[in-house]
């Protein structure tokens, strides 16, 4: 069941139109992300949730019911933003008790309940530490432990890890996850890391410029996106001017790049023989080999190596076909030794099967 629901959301700033006709439907339990780069007005959908704007128009539903004039301080919900916004005159335990004093808990129920909120976010020894005392990571779980401890229906997390190092942001990553699995509180995330949103997330809606692009699971996004934007912001993507050549029932063929032909479902409906657009494949997704491969709908083509980058777990190489279209393709460094497979101006065969990919209409 929907624990909230946007409904034809309208902001605008001015002349601005930020948030456009946006209407989301989020499950209770869900870490529901919203994704995008700075100005798509991911954060202010966030902020007219919490209550701190109001939408121009559209309806926002939480447990079914209409909180547009509801005021951010009476909305069963907290935001933990970027910085932290701990009161530094209280310990650990003091600021996470706090939304509970507020709200006149008995004091023996407080206790066993900060108790346990320190212990999810690994911090029962720092319990009569001051803010200034911890490190910045330290400091965001107070936050967030503060922002859980009365059980909020919705937990709206607003960028909280963009001023942690990588690996500081990488461990906070399987913390937040199980916190919010051991909690069961809804989590909405907002986010312009796409490869964050894709390790913590339940679904993600993708914005770009006020809409969202598309709504998905992280492998739904990642393996099937449905625009060429979605396609290029997520992750690295070949993206090959193509058009279709022939429609059959529930087969497309297309011509790539002006030098090969693929056969791949219709799975969008196209019906227009000469429509453009672009065929996406991920990287890791190609394969290069010496010899071309046999198997049935496999297409292959002759290409040379133009450059490769070493990544650790794997190495980019850079293709260039007969046409000169470069192509970009992932192989992973699984070998025992650290030699690399190909080199620069070698003639290899790449194979692409045209399932692993999709085809994106202009
Ligand atoms: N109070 C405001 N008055 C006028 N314009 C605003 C206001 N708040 C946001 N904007 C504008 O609305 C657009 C969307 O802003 P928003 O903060 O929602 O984007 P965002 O996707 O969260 O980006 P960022 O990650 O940079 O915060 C931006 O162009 C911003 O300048």
């Amino acid at each position: 069941m929907a624990i909230l629901e946007l409904k034809n959301i309208i902001k605008q700033f001015g002349d601005t139109t930020v948030v456009n006709d946006v209407s989301l439907s989020i499950e209770q339990g869900e870490f529901f992300t919203l994704l995008g780069p700075s100005g798509c007005g991911k954060t202010t959908l966030l902020r007219m949730i919490a209550g701190f704007e109001s939408p121009d128009s559209g309806e926002i539903l939480l447990d079914g019911k209409n909180i547009n004039a509801l005021p951010p301080e009476k909305r069963p919900l907290h935001t933990v933003f970027q910085s932290y916004a701990l009161f530094p005159h209280m310990t650990v335990q003091e600021n996470i008790a706090f939304p509970l004093k507020m709200a006149k808990w008995n004091k023996d129920k407080i206790i066993p309940q900060v108790a346990e909120l320190m212990e999810d976010v690994q911090l029962e020894k720092f319990a009569d530490r001051y803010p200034h005392e911890l490190s910045g990571g330290q400091r965001q779980r107070v936050a967030i432990a503060r922002a859980l401890v009365d059980r909020p229906k919705l937990l709206l997390l607003d960028e909280p890890l963009s001023a942690l190092d990588a690996r500081l942001r990488e461990h906070m990553h399987v913390e937040l996850v199980k916190l919010q699995e051991e909690t069961g509180v809804t989590f909405i995330y907002v986010t312009h890391d796409q490869s964050e949103a894709l390790a913590l997330s339940s679904r993600i809606a993708v914005m770009n410029h006020g809409n969202v692009e598309q709504l998905g699971t992280p492998r739904d996004i990642y393996s099937r996106p449905k625009t060429y934007y979605v396609a290029d912001f997520i992750g690295k993507c070949n993206l090959l001017k193509a058009k279709v050549t022939e429609i059959e029932p529930d087969t497309l063929r297309i011509r790539i790049a002006d030098s090969f032909e693929l056969s791949l479902p219709n799975e969008t409906g196209i019906t227009k023989v000469g429509q453009e657009g672009w065929f996406a494949i991920r990287p890791e997704k190609i394969k290069a080999n010496w010899d071309p491969r046999s198997e049935d709908g496999i297409a292959n083509f002759k290409a040379v190596v133009k450059g490769y980058y070493y990544y650790g777990d794997g190495t980019l190489y850079e293709f260039t076909l007969e046409n000169g279209t470069v192509l970009q393709c992932m192989l992973a460094n699984s070998r025992p030794h650290q030699a690399a497979f190909f080199q620069d101006n070698d003639e290899v065969y790449i194979s692409i099967n045209p399932l692993a990919g999709n085809f994106l209409v202009k």
